[in-house]
């Protein structure tokens, strides 16, 4: 059994169902999970597993809810180095920045120490209307790795 917490950015909502659902099903693994759309920088273990799921908004940016935490990341330079983590983007390919946000944030974790599990997940609404399904079927497999 591992501890897992789950990190959300999202705007209106879909992300913050994706990682609810991923919880659902590490729950079922036998895992725990703490789920936070959102959260600031203190009320996050500073090591253990993290899993981060975002959607992006305007150009490429992040969702505004999750920009407090990557400032402070970035401010505050925290030692992420005994945090591992998983990424997951959602977003849309008409857009050039095509899941930019889950890549700026998995580039500020790694910058500061944390190490990752597996390959980032990037969903596109164009091709999964309901993005907990490829979600689902990942989580699935990172946590294999837990
Ligand atoms: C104004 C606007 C800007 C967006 N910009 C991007 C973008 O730059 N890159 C991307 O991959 N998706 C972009 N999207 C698509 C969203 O990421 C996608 O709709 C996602 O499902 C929203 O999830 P949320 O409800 O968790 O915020 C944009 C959507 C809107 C409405």
């Amino acid at each position: 059994m591992t501890k897992v917490t789950l990190i959300s950015g999202s705007t209106m909502g879909s992300a913050e169902y994706v990682a609810e659902h991923m919880a659902e099903i590490l729950e079922e693994l036998g895992h725990e999970t703490n789920v936070q759309h959102g959260p600031e920088l203190d009320s996050l273990p500073l090591e253990g597993i993290w899993l981060v799921v975002s959607s992006t908004h305007g150009a490429g940016d992040l969702p505004e809810n999750i920009q407090p935490l990557a400032e402070e990341i970035a401010n505050q330079s925290p030692d992420l180095s005994k945090v591992q983590f998983g990424a997951v983007g959602i977003g849309s390919s008409e857009y050039d920045t095509f899941c930019g946000a889950i890549q700026t944030l998995s580039t500020l974790l790694l910058d500061h120490g944390a190490k990752r599990i597996g390959e980032n997940l990037e969903i596109d609404v164009q091709q999964h209307e309901i993005p907990e399904d490829p979600a689902g079927e990942w989580v699935k497999i990172w946590a294999v790795e837990l």
